[in-house]
């Protein structure tokens, strides 16, 4: 379970130094993603600095993995072809030591994805990335959302969140109206965001290659975790004050995380 909660400064100034970081470094990101949303997380990857690479066969994933920065698996519409790919890839990262993070979408009442998020979260991700029934679920604390959307509240996910961080040694982030990080140990909870990521398809999913972003510069990945959500969240609110609606925030959520500043986030965080 958490013990202390890190404070708001510490956060807000290693968020600035990282974003700077991520423009500067460009880190590959090799993501295999689901069908739905890998366009928007490409788009998404490139506006924040990165350089996504949807590698998702088999026969290329592991190799890749070994040279990226970071790497993305993401449940969302694992095919059997994608599935090889995310195994071959886990291992291959985790041997290599290359950042990874898991997204277990929709995982609970959907009997091939759950078994395979349970034998993914055996190989150790960096980063566990998930709404609060998909956490519950990984954790075996809960029988999952509706569809990919969470039924539960980040509160109920708190203990799961920390018995997670302790069996992998890594970082789970549970998202929400307000997100929690915790590696088990130190723990925090960010209030920025808007309700419009939840009314554009991947507004969770492209989180997770953002965070294999900035875990790609920065091996303290509670710090990279952190950054990454804060920058999200704060570009967030900075696309809906000039957006009519879902689907010009989308557009303007790219033109946001591109602009976005480490002064913004230090303007706008809303750390606890
Ligand atoms: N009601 C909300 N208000 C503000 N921001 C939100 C809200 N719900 C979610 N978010 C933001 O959207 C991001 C994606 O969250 P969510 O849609 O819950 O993920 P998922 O797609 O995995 O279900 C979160 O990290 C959070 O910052
Ligand atoms: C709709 C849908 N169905 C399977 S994956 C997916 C995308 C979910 O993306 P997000 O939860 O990030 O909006």
């Amino acid at each position: 379970m958490t013990d202390f909660a890190v404070p708001e400064n510490t956060v807000v100034t290693a968020t600035a130094e990282l974003l700077t970081r991520v423009r500067r470094q460009t880190p590959l990101v090799q993501c295999i993603t689901n069908d739905v949303v890998v366009n928007f997380t490409a788009n998404v990857l490139l506006a924040v600095g990165a350089a996504p690479a949807m590698v998702d066969i088999p026969e290329e994933s592991g190799g890749f993995a070994q040279a990226a920065g970071g790497v993305l698996i993401n449940l969302g519409t694992p095919h059997a072809e994608r599935r090889a790919a995310m195994e071959v890839a886990a291992v291959s990262a985790q041997q290599a030591g290359t950042p990874w993070v898991l997204d277990p979408v929709a995982i609970g009442a959907l009997p091939v994805r759950t078994e395979l998020a349970h034998r993914l979260y055996d190989v150790g991700p960096t980063i566990v990335r998930g709404n609060a029934s998909e956490i519950l679920a990984l954790a075996g604390a809960g029988a999952g959302g509706r569809g990919v959307d969470a039924t539960s509240t980040v509160g109920d996910a708190v203990r799961a969140a920390g018995e997670i961080a302790q069996k992998t040694g890594g970082v789970v982030a549970v998202s929400g109206p307000v997100d929690l990080i915790t590696d088990g140990r130190r723990s925090v909870r960010l209030a920025n965001g808007h309700v419009w990521l939840t009314r554009v398809t991947g507004g969770g999913c492209a989180l997770g290659a953002v965070m294999a972003a900035f875990a790609a510069v920065e091996s303290d990945t509670f710090a990279a975790t952190t950054a990454a959500v804060l920058v999200y969240t704060v570009a967030a609110e900075q696309a809906a004050a000039v957006a009519g609606g879902p689907g010009s925030f989308a557009v303007a959520f790219l033109d946001a995380l591109a602009s976005v500043t480490g002064d913004d986030v230090e303007r706008r965080a809303r750390v606890s």
